[in-house]
């Protein structure tokens, strides 16, 4: 709590225009009450020797109470933004012990890994981030997530026209997927800026609406329109409109993106397993 005093100091001293007030506390109970946006970015990190499986469950307790306190105080119409790792699945143990919301109202970030994707398309085509459009980032946000091409374009051109294929499998998907490793090398520390950025992109078209514009959101998968699992928190392609997010519906899966998305799917399936009794 010592230190969470010297965040408000640093908050008071940003003299934020939109700040009214702010509570400080550790009971999830009195966080939440009357909530509209709660972005969930504590979580416990992997120390030496973790197994994933222990660091599920560590988590998952978390995210139990979270999603218990947020049934219990929140607005109704709540919008829930996890960011701690492994976010996908804390999100969907928040979620599954909070019945009396609407699980749409639960979200996890994958909009950094859209983010990355957007930057190396940029980058390896000398245009800029704005001009790359219709990205999709598939799947769990881990190593085996599916940053997908086959609809972006660049400067109104498809993005598979412009780059070769060998690129995109050997070079673009693993840089993506490995990129906050990556961070971690150069930096000693994970990333938190671009995170932090991509938080707020995502709540910004969440609440606001993309314009049209695609983006990644790990949402509860339950009705989607491409075959994947209906019970796991993953990402997909959306809109938002009106302060709702939309499933990209239609889109051709090929035989190279159907494997993708299959292992991201399995290691979700594999993380729900893990996490069973805290369902
Ligand atoms: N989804 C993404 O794209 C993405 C990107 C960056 C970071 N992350 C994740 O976000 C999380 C936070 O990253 P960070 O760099 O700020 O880590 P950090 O270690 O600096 O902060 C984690 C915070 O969680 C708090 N915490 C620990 N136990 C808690 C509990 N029971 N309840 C509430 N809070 C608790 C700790 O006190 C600490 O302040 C990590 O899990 C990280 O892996 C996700």
């Amino acid at each position: 709590m010592g230190a969470l005093e010297g965040v408000v100091m640093e908050l008071n001293d940003c003299a934020f225009p939109l700040v009214d007030s702010i509570i400080t506390t550790d009971d999830p109970n009195v966080a939440f009450k009357d909530t509209d946006y709660a972005l969930l970015v504590g979580s416990k990190p992997r120390g030496p020797g973790m197994e994933r499986a222990d660091l599920l469950k560590d988590n998952g307790a978390i995210f139990t109470i979270q999603g218990k306190a947020l049934n219990d105080n929140a607005s109704r119409d709540v919008k829930v933004l996890v960011v701690g790792n492994p976010a996908n699945t804390n999100a969907f143990i928040a979620m599954k012990n909070a019945p009396d919301l609407n699980p749409k109202n639960f979200t996890s970030m994958m909009r950094l890994d859209h983010n990355r994707s957007l930057s190396q398309i940029a980058d390896k085509t000398g245009s800029h981030s704005t001009r790359v459009k219709q990205m999709v980032v598939w799947g769990n946000h881990s190593a085996t997530q599916y940053p997908d091409i086959s609809f972006a374009t660049v400067d109104g051109k498809p993005v598979k026209e412009v780059v070769d294929n060998d690129w995109y499998v050997n070079d673009f998907i693993p840089t993506v997927q490995q990129r906050g490793a990556a961070i971690i090398k150069a930096r000693g520390a994970s990333s938190a800026a671009s995170a932090a950025s991509a938080a707020i992109d995502h709540m910004r078209s969440w609440a606001l609406g993309s314009d049209g514009g695609w983006v990644s959101m790990g949402v509860f998968s339950k009705g989607n329109s491409y075959g994947i699992d209906e019970d796991l928190m993953f990402a997909l392609p959306v809109t938002c409109e009106n302060g709702e997010w939309k499933e990209i519906t239609g889109l051709e899966i090929n035989d190279f993106s159907r494997e993708m998305i299959s292992k991201t799917e399995q290691e979700l399936i594999s993380e729900r397993e893990a996490v069973a009794g805290l369902l």
